[in-house]
């Protein structure tokens, strides 16, 4: 998918809303366990439930290397199930040197047909430059992260330039690809760095994880982290998918979403008119 049909969904569904399929088989109501596939199960249901209100999935793929082979086969099938004109998102955080970097991009793009994968700048250009190969994929690299730990190095200043890490890895990584390419994961508990991150990436869509369960705000992403062509990804994970864990677990998401992509629409209204 390229810039600008991502740009036509958001502006079809009047959402930026990135649904993280992050399916704990200790989380899955108790009526879908006897099932052959109950995590497939389970995010069948949550896709049927927000597919209107998602202009993105983004399954992590930790929950589902978790369970071995049975949890790739529920990740393949969740996969098949996205509707195609839905984004998609293995947030996977690879990289490794060039040669293994090029096999976990054959992974994701290859084997399974993700439209992007989350990946760790650390090792460096020839560790991310193998994902890049692949026409029509996307890169989606760690920039400035939710967590607390994101104050250990990505916070830190560089000497010479008095920059922060995380603007030289934007910087350098804008080198090796255009915005039709890379995109910039960006904590929605960082709001305060926002403006920072669109001065230096103007044009890049950021993947915003962290509203919702771990507490940052929707109307302060938007207000700070929005260009023209919208350039927000706005993930809620838990939020939504464990919104209820009795038998209106889906219904309860459906609301949740929509919540969600109500709130968008209007800053979408405000701020690209
Ligand atoms: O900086 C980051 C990068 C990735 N994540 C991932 O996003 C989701 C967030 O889940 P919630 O339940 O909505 O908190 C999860 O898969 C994280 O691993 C992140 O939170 N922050």
């Amino acid at each position: 998918m390229t810039r600008d049909q991502l740009f036509e969904q958001i502006k079809t569904k009047g959402s930026y809303l990135c649904v993280g399929l992050d399916t704990d088989i200790r989380k899955v109501p108790k009526h879908l366990l006897g099932e052959e596939d109950p995590v497939f199960e389970f995010n069948k249901r949550i896709i049927d439930a927000t597919k209107d209100y998602a202009v993105a999935y983004k399954p992590n793929t930790a929950f589902y290397e978790a369970m071995g082979s049975q949890g790739w086969e529920s990740l393949r099938k969740t996969l098949e199930y996205i509707p195609k004109d839905i984004f998609t998102i293995a947030d996977a955080k690879r990289g490794d040197i060039g040669n293994t970097s090029g096999l976990y991009a054959r992974a994701f793009f290859d084997n399974m047909d993700f439209d992007s994968v989350t990946v760790a700048p650390y090792m460096g250009s020839d560790s991310v430059k193998p994902f890049l190969d692949f026409e029509g994929k996307w890169v989606i690299l760690l920039a400035l992260t939710s967590n607390q730990g994101s104050h250990d190095f990505q916070r830190c200043e560089l000497k010479e330039t008095e920059e922060e890490l995380y603007e030289r890895v934007m910087k350098t990584s804008m080198e090796w690809a255009s915005p039709e390419q890379l995109m910039f994961v960006v904590g929605a508990t960082r709001a305060d760095a926002l403006r920072k991150v669109r001065s230096v990436a103007p044009d890049n869509f950021l993947l915003v994880p962290g509203v919702g369960a771990q507490g940052g705000s929707l109307e302060e992403v938007s207000a700070n982290g929005m260009n023209d062509k919208c350039g927000l990804l706005v993930n809620s994970s838990r939020g939504i998918i464990y919104a209820s864990q009795g038998e209106d677990f889906a219904e309860v998401a459906r609301e949740k979403a929509k919540e969600l992509r109500d709130e968008m629409a209007v800053y979408l209204e405000r701020y690209l008119g």
